[in-house]
């Protein structure tokens, strides 16, 4: 490809993403649209691919900066504008240089009019930050979640904004089912990947660069799964033992599935559920490759599916992973951010709320319930425990130094009672994680089955389960 064929290739996906040339995305996430868009167009070369995507990303990763600017412009905003901007201000491009690639060739972008050749010489000469930037628009925020941000993160808000808004590390989870951590490093860099310890999960290897991890015999045989360091340390914390009984709940694709199957040994059942069989299935040639044997799935209708009442007090450790703003993964997903809204990020606290509520049907007296998400929002992390807690005291919070030391050497990477996982200082995606302990006496209004007593149905904070 050209550098002019690249640069068309990118301003057609973001004419997908934007499609109406507005400041939010609308289209499919950006993932699924640069997956979709390579998967129709076989002849684009592994080079050129990651050259597309690396352009895609840096346009997405500026998104609100490139706004600024066009404003202070004074250019009307547009899909063209974004990529031209993003070549004078990130890529330090001349205005001449870009005009050469936006040649009008066949397969390059119609030369520059009267208009974006003015915008252009405006912005030439800058770069994409600027002291006049308010603090959302320099980290590359909503405005409107600042505050939810700061009450998170406290005077640590610039650095991990900052690492939020950056590019995340390839993280790769040993299959301990099949091997050693050190003689699958050694492997890996037989076939010419180099990798680092975790610093915290001792499954983890940080590859170094970006590399085609799913090409190497490893990952074929079984030996490696792509999992974020930190997503791996909640699946730790579920602490999931040898013929034990454990649900996970919202099982998705089944990253974490796959990391309890592991620490299971392989011995005792889980039960991988999910409202969306597409993605279930997904799981199944990954938990095959894995040669993990103790996992049925289970399409859910709901979080009040009967099948929860069926199976009441039946799990030793119940995971909840819930559906989230996915704000602690905006690294991987920039363009999340922009489509996230005060109604959506409501409608997501309260399926959070649920969740817990039935979830909580199915732990064991003496078993642990883990909710998780990958969000640094107090509103879908602490608020959605404290709330629980309140309406159920027949369950614990069980204090992080307390259930760390359980599961992972050293001392817990946070203060507090519950894990909140940060890309600068924990070099993880964001993430939450509060283990929960059903207490083994029944207490209050909750038997040991879980069900509201002198109810019918449940509470209002228990949907009734027939209600699926
Ligand atoms: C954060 S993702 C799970 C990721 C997965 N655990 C992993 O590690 O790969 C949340 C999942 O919750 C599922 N979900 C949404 N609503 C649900 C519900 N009411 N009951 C069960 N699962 C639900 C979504 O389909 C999604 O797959």
């Amino acid at each position: 490809m050209t550098p002019a064929a690249r640069a068309q290739a990118t301003l057609d996906l973001l004419e997908i993403l934007f499609p109406d040339a507005g400041s939010a995305p609308a289209g499919p996430p950006a993932d699924r649209a640069l997956a979709d868009y390579l998967r129709g167009r076989r002849y684009i070369g592994s080079k050129d691919r990651r050259a597309v995507a690396e352009q895609l990303y840096g346009v997405l990763r500026a998104h609100a900066r490139l706004g600024w600017w066009m404003e202070r412009a004074a250019a009307a905003p547009g899909n063209r504008l974004r990529l031209i901007a993003w070549l004078l201000l990130a890529g330090h491009e001349s205005v001449a240089a870009v005009r050469t690639l936006f040649d009008g060739s066949s397969y390059g972008p119609e030369p520059l009019d009267a208009a974006e050749v003015a915008a252009a010489k405006r912005l030439a000469g800058e770069t994409l930050d600027h002291p006049d930037q308010p603090l959302d628009v320099r980290h590359e925020v909503p405005a409107w979640l600042l505050p939810q941000l700061r009450a998170a993160l406290g005077a640590d808000l610039p650095r991990e904004l900052s690492a939020l808004a950056g590019e995340a590390p390839v993280d790769l989870r040993v299959n301990t089912l099949k091997a050693e951590r050190a003689a699958v490093q050694a492997a890996l860099a037989e076939e010419g990947i180099a990798s680092a310890v975790g610093r915290l999960s001792p499954w983890a290897l940080r590859i170094d660069g970006r590399r085609p991890v799913a090409a190497t015999r490893a990952f074929r045989d079984g030996l490696v799964e792509v999992q974020d360091e930190g997503s791996q340390l909640v699946a730790w914390l579920v602490g999931a033992r040898p013929g034990e009984r454990v649900c996970d709940l919202c099982a998705g694709a089944g990253g974490k599935t796959l990391a309890l199957a592991a620490t299971m040994r392989n011995k005792g059942q889980i039960f991988a559920c999910d409202t969306l069989k597409g993605r279930l299935d997904r799981s199944a040639a990954r938990l095959k490759r894995a040669g993990a044997f103790n996992v049925a799935r289970r399409v859910l209708k709901s979080e009040t599916d009967p099948w929860i009442k069926r199976h009441k007090a039946g799990f030793d450790r119940v995971l909840v992973d819930a559906p989230c703003s996915g704000a602690g993964a905006w690294r991987r997903n920039p363009d999340a951010k922009w489509r996230l809204t005060p109604e959506g990020l409501d409608r997501l606290t309260a399926l959070q709320g649920r969740l817990l509520s039935s979830s909580a049907r199915l732990v064991k007296p003496g078993g642990r319930l883990v909710y998780a998400t990958c969000s640094l929002l107090p509103a879908e992390n602490l608020a959605q425990v404290e709330r629980f807690l309140a309406a159920r005291p027949d369950f614990r919070l069980v204090p992080l130094a307390e259930a760390w030391p359980e599961e992972l050497p050293g001392k817990p990477p946070s203060a507090g009672e519950t894990l909140l996982l940060r890309p600068a200082s924990h070099g993880t995606d964001g993430f939450f994680v509060a283990v929960l302990q059903r207490r083994l006496e029944a207490a209050g209004a909750h038997d040991a089955t879980g069900e509201a007593q002198g109810q019918v149905g449940g509470s209002a904070e228990t949907p009734p389960l027939e209600s699926a």
